[in-house]
């Protein structure tokens, strides 16, 4: 049993053609700050994963995603303090548009074999495997 609210977060690996994953830094004020996540975020009442997902890669980054190129890679089920965290992971590869850091976070382009030197949060440390097995 666990008294903690399940959150739902939606997230995505946006692979470009090099094998290269966009990782985006949490900017400061934020819970978690500096450290390295997927693009994605909470899921909204009405929503599904997708809607989701396509909604936030817009508002982050500025790229128009279709929910055909949404394909569902793993996903990371971790207890924070405040919350439990379920965040599906998808894998895209299509999108229109160059990604732009829109919301005051640094992007970068990390082949997965380098995510270590990219801190990111516990949830998502067992995730970076399935992207080293898949990419
Ligand atoms: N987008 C995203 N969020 C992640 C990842 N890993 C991880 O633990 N999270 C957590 C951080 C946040 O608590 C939550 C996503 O919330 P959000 O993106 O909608 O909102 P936020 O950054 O403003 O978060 P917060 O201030 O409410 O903590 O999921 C990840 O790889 N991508």
């Amino acid at each position: 049993m666990s008294d903690k609210p399940i959150i739902l977060v939606a997230a995505c690996a946006l692979a470009d053609g090099d094998g290269r994953v966009l990782l985006a830094q949490r900017p400061e004020g934020k819970s978690m700050a500096g450290l390295w996540e997927f693009p994605g975020g909470k899921v909204e009442s009405g929503e599904t994963p997708e809607v989701s997902l396509i909604r936030e890669l817009k508002e982050e980054l500025g790229i128009d995603a279709s929910a055909s190129c949404l394909a569902p890679l793993t996903f990371a089920s971790h207890s924070y303090e405040k919350f439990h965290l379920l965040m599906p992971l998808y894998i895209c590869r299509k999108w229109e548009g160059i990604a732009q850091p829109l919301e005051g976070q640094t992007l970068k382009w990390v082949a997965p074999n380098r995510m270590e030197s990219y801190p990111m949060p516990p949830a998502d440390e067992p995730l970076v495997a399935t992207l080293r097995d898949l990419l």
